[in-house]
């Protein structure tokens, strides 16, 4: 008989606390793990979710609560203590259910299990010190942007970055909606099914899913676990935000158009586009990663897409591949900092560094420059960031119109995107910010631009 003792819930997310503190693990590649292993039931899925999310989103938030009981600093190879006193205040402050002694008693058991006993009485007394005296506050911060930082748990230098771009008061509520549970959303695949249909088949086995209010084609999780369900096996789903969503409806694709998707994997847009053109015309694919090609065929191939041909190649070199204006329609879904996705993946605030949007844009401007020559005259080309940095966003943009003359706003964009995100299209119609608290999404960019050769005197053409 197998002896070995089941993991409970908090051993389990404190090994993935510390996979995350101690290597730069993503936390929603290792709770999406986790929770694929059979054997969970609902309620432990959602505390895992909970406790690894919510101790990542808070972590310098708990820090602040945490140091001042600490008699001594503890040595780098003792930060694993650090990991288990965060996730036990998280429990303390931020969960209602479980009851300040229990808390009190696993951490102490994990930390025996993982030090010595004198661990144990070290966490032991830290804790209930915390219960017995609370603690300190953030409000008395007289600095503004410290404030901020501690109060939202986000890095000062992002404070004070989104302050400097969109005011104090704004870069407050962003900050805000990175701390809540980003909702669960998928795409349904037009080609299989309505959206009633997918939401009636997920509740014919247990999950309760609603319909999106940004995007025609979303639903929303309600109860269940939607990468689980059969809908999802049977390529009726696609896991996806909803502002990802209106990335393909600015592209707006007919069937039988030869299509770049030129920054691909793993290929949540470029399967919107190929059911956008029911499984007619051609989508080249590329992504710089020869490993992430295969997401891209193995999304094609569960949700049943024929029209897609993914390869790995640089987007850079696209020009040396494919001749100019060969392409009807090209999308640049590029890499970029990816603020806008904070809730999703919460290690990012501390990975991440002040200098990564300007080594970023000038990556940006380079794929840029290699796929305009790429589209055709009358094209549509569309340039998307999951971000709600300006300078990877607005600065982008302006750079575009300015280095490439036969580019012009599109002026169908307006008329592209559904009425929630009007009010939010700015003057140029042709582009959108989407704030991460707007409507409860991630942060997106996009803006799309119509290519037009101009007319000379003559009427010929000179692009
Ligand atoms: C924002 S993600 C794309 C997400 C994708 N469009 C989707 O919807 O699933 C950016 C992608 O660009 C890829 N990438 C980075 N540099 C690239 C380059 N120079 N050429 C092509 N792809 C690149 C990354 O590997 C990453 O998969």
């Amino acid at each position: 008989m197998n002896k070995t003792k089941k993991k409970t819930v908090r051993q389990l997310a404190f090994e993935i606390l510390l996979k995350i503190e101690q290597n730069q693990a993503y936390s929603n590649l290792l709770i999406h793990q986790e929770l694929q292993k059979s054997g969970m039931d609902e309620r432990d899925k959602g505390l895992l979710t909970n406790l690894v999310y919510g101790t990542v989103q808070r972590k310098n938030t708990l820090d602040f609560y945490i140091d001042p009981f600490l008699k001594k600093e503890l040595k780098k190879k003792d930060n694993w203590i650090r990991v288990l006193l965060r996730m036990s205040v998280f429990q303390f402050l931020y969960m209602d259910r479980v009851p300040d002694h229990a808390i009190i008693n696993e951490s102490v058991t994990i930390a025996k299990m993982k030090g010595h006993s004198g661990i144990g009485g070290l966490v032991n007394g830290v804790l209930r010190s915390i219960q017995r005296e609370g603690v300190r506050s953030t409000e008395s911060i007289e600095d503004e942007t410290k404030r901020l930082a501690l109060h939202f748990s986000t890095p000062e230098w992002m404070i004070e970055k989104w302050s400097s771009q969109y005011g104090a008061e704004t870069a407050a509520l962003m900050a805000e909606s990175n701390l809540s549970p980003a909702p669960v959303t998928a795409r349904v695949n037009v080609l299989k099914c309505s959206r009633d249909e997918a939401i009636a088949a997920l509740e014919a086995e247990g999950i309760t899913a609603v319909k999106g209010e940004l995007s025609e084609d979303s639903i929303m999780a309600e109860k269940g676990f939607l990468p689980g369900s059969s809908a999802y096996k049977d390529g009726l789903l696609t896991i996806q935000d909803e502002s990802s969503m209106l990335v393909a409806r600015a592209l707006a694709p007919e069937p039988g158009e030869q299509i770049l998707d030129a920054c691909a994997a793993p290929g949540g847009k470029t399967t919107h586009l190929a059911e956008q053109m029911n499984n007619q015309g051609d989508i080249t694919a590329l992504d710089l990663h020869p490993h992430k090609i295969k997401l891209i065929k193995e999304q094609a191939e569960r949700l049943g897409l024929h029209n897609i041909h993914a390869e790995a190649l640089d987007a850079r070199k696209a020009r040396e591949k494919y001749s100019e204006e060969y392409f009807d329609r090209i999308l640049a879904d590029v890499p970029c900092s990816g603020y806008g996705v904070i809730r999703k993946k919460p290690d990012m605030k501390w990975t991440k560094s002040e200098s990564d949007a300007a080594r970023l844009s000038s990556i940006q401007k380079e794929i840029v420059a290699s796929l305009v020559p790429l589209l055709k005259d009358g094209g549509v080309f569309v340039y998307s960031t999951c971000t709600i940095d300006k300078e990877e966003n607005e600065e982008m943009a302006s750079w575009i119109l300015k280095e490439f003359s036969d580019l012009q706003y599109d002026p169908t964009f307006k008329d592209k995107m559904p009425e929630t995100v009007q009010a939010y299209i700015a003057d140029n119609e042709s582009q959108l910010q989407i704030l991460p608290h707007y409507f409860n999404s991630d942060g997106f960019f996009i803006a799309a631009f119509r290519k037009t050769k101009k007319q000379t005197a003559g009427g010929e053409t000179d692009a």
